[in-house]
């Protein structure tokens, strides 16, 4: 499966049902064993978070620095396009006053000229009873309103461990949906909001993402989100 091959409006039929959305198979094995090698060293960090420590969670993660890995670019500059138009969309509908450009560098100007200007693709560790808390990825106040997850681990490395997402629908209850990851699948999910059709136009259901505690094994995950941190 290569991003060429993604049809986009499946995937804007499935982001506008439930918040997510399936792109395939994007990090063959070995970028993957690339990747989760790595997690251990320091260079290619800016900073290393013990999600204990914030009350995040149980786990670890790192926020990879510039240059990123070569894969992780890629991606991240190939699959804003496709992101952008649905995100555009998607502000029409709840956001008027946003629009966000048609490629990644462009967008990269606008975090910037917020002030906001550290690379937010990260990579996730996982051991038996980590856990990570419902959360949002926001940075500041620029906000690209769609982001990327991969797994990076064997489906049979761990139990546990689900990709799990939270709406919370004003005046009713919250909806929870647990996303089945292969390795190497790519999903992409709503980082803040996402609009519904109401009887009266469209409401916003505010969105968390997190991972179900690991009964057994290790997971690696790796993010990618398109705005920058202050
Ligand atoms: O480990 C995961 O699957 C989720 C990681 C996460 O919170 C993210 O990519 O923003
Ligand atoms: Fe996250």
């Amino acid at each position: 499966m290569r991003v060429a091959d993604i049809y986009w409006a499946d995937v804007e039929a499935a982001l506008d049902a439930t918040g997510f959305a399936s792109l395939g198979v994007l990090l063959e094995a070995d970028a993957r064993a690339a990747l989760v090698g790595a997690f251990g060293e320091s260079a290619p960090y800016r900073s290393h978070v013990h999600m204990a420590r914030h009350g995040f969670g149980r786990g670890e993660y790192k926020y990879f620095r510039y240059p990123l890995p070569a894969a992780i670019a890629a991606l991240r500059e190939a699959l804003y396009p496709g992101c952008a138009a649905i995100a555009n969309r998607w502000a029409e509908r709840m956001r008027p006053d946003m629009h966000y450009p048609a490629e990644h560098a462009d967008f990269l100007e606008t975090c910037r000229a917020a002030g906001q200007t550290r690379p937010t693709p990260l990579i996730l560790s996982y051991k038996s009873g980590d856990y990570n808390c419902l959360h949002q990825d926001l940075y500041g106040g620029i906000v690209f309103p769609l982001q990327i997850v991969i797994l990076l681990s064997e489906e049979d490395d761990f139990d546990g461990g689900e990709f799990v997402m939270t709406e919370q629908r004003p005046r009713m209850q919250s909806r929870a949906h647990v996303v089945p990851l292969r390795a190497g699948e790519a999903v992409v999910f709503a980082v803040n909001e996402r609009p519904v059709k109401g009887t009266r136009g469209d409401y916003r259901v505010k969105m968390r993402h997190g991972v179900s505690t690991l009964t057994r094994g290790a997971r690696f995950a790796t993010g990618i989100i398109f705005h920058e941190a202050t």
